[in-house]
């Protein structure tokens, strides 16, 4: 029996990461080939005509899975009975810029969203947070819709996650889809750290630790982690744009690892709400690693935690700590 569709929100539909992104859904990148999808579109009024223009090409690509689109300026209408929440909608950063400089513009948005997506949304609505300055949008959507369980608001730090997979795989020469374990720690930012610690590559002659195969701890501690950590600037630098297909793709990757569950023996990298492990702070949004199962995530527990570590780990917790404050500031 064909499935029912699941209503897909995605905010910012009409700009670029948008334009990437909801053609991935409607093939059923996100949710599986067999999952019908209803898509919801938000933009802002300047951008209702280009957000049209989306629409009227969804329909002319025919997608099988696609079952309907709501292409809206109202915030209500678009949030009204989601299962799932892309929250896309905001201003991305320019050359020069760094992630928290957009943070006026966008905090706001997401205060005034939290309540559309607490008041209409289906419950039991998953979201994920692209908008930078990703993990504080989140934290304030999650702090003005109190009534959305915290496990649901997430944030996007798998395209970093995905951007060190990548770097080891060209590093050694392997395919992309033979590293795992990586973990993004905290911040989508450039204070964010790129762990391979617990890494591994699969090889002919079994599993192996990237350190051991990678066999320089410099290059790892020192330049994978910058190229990690500035990869985004790199883009606009080279695009004159941020990046959108690898951000679209790995939303993709969040959502249906998320919805479908982890490979056994494999996590991945989220901004979920710290409950304290690995004594970060409670009360920040911080990206960890985590395995998923049944539509829930979990943070892995009992990794190692060196002293090179240790301090990177803190270092991005007290920026998000201070982002807070300043989101705060921008609020009042
Ligand atoms: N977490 C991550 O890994 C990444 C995050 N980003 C961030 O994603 C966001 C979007 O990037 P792009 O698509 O490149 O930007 P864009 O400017 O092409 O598109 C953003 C869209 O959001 C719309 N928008 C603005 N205010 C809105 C509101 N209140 N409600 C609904 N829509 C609204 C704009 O009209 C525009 O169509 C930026 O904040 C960017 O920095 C980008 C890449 C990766
Ligand atoms: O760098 C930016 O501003 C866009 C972004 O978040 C990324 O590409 O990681």
């Amino acid at each position: 029996m064909a499935k029912d569709p699941v209503r897909v929100l995605v905010t910012g539909a009409a700009g670029q990461i948008g334009y990437a992104l909801v053609p991935m859904i409607a093939r059923g990148v996100m949710l599986g080939a067999d999952q019908p999808v209803i898509l919801h579109m938000l933009d802002i009024p300047p951008a209702a005509e280009a957000l049209n223009g989306v629409k009227m090409e969804l329909v002319d690509a025919a997608f099988p899975l696609l079952k309907g689109v709501v292409a809206t300026t109202d915030a209500v209408e678009a949030c009204t009975g989601v299962n799932v929440a892309v929250m896309v909608g905001g201003f991305p950063r320019k050359e020069g810029m760094e992630r928290k400089d957009v943070m006026s513009k966008n905090v706001s948005i997401y205060k005034s969203q939290a309540s559309a997506l607490e008041k209409h949304a289906a419950a039991n609505c998953k979201v994920l947070v692209v908008a930078n300055p990703a993990n504080t949008n989140a934290l304030i959507l999650k702090e003005f819709a109190p009534s959305i369980p915290e496990k649901n608001i997430t944030c996007l730090t798998r395209l970093d996650h995905n951007r060190a997979l990548g770097q080891i795989s060209e590093r050694l020469n392997v395919q992309v889809s033979d590293v795992k374990n990586v973990i993004i720690w905290g911040n989508h930012s450039s204070t964010q750290y790129p762990d391979v610690t617990h890494a591994t590559v699969n090889t002919p002659a079994g599993e192996k630790p990237v350190r051991e195969l990678i066999a320089d701890d410099q290059w790892l501690n020192t330049e994978f982690i910058t190229t990690v950590q500035q990869r985004g600037a790199a883009i606009i630098k080279a695009r004159k744009l941020s990046s959108a297909l690898s951000a679209a793709s790995s939303a993709c990757d969040h959502i249906r690892d998320w919805v479908l569950g982890t490979p056994e023996g494999t996590w991945v990298s989220m901004g979920v709400y710290s409950d304290g492990s690995y004594n970060v702070p409670s009360g920040l949004i911080y990206s960890f690693p985590v395995t998923c199962k049944n539509g829930e995530w979990c943070i892995v527990q009992g990794l190692s935690i060196d002293e090179f570590s240790r301090n990177k780990l803190d270092l991005t917790a007290k920026e998000l700590s201070e982002e807070k404050d300043l989101a705060y500031s921008c609020l009042s």
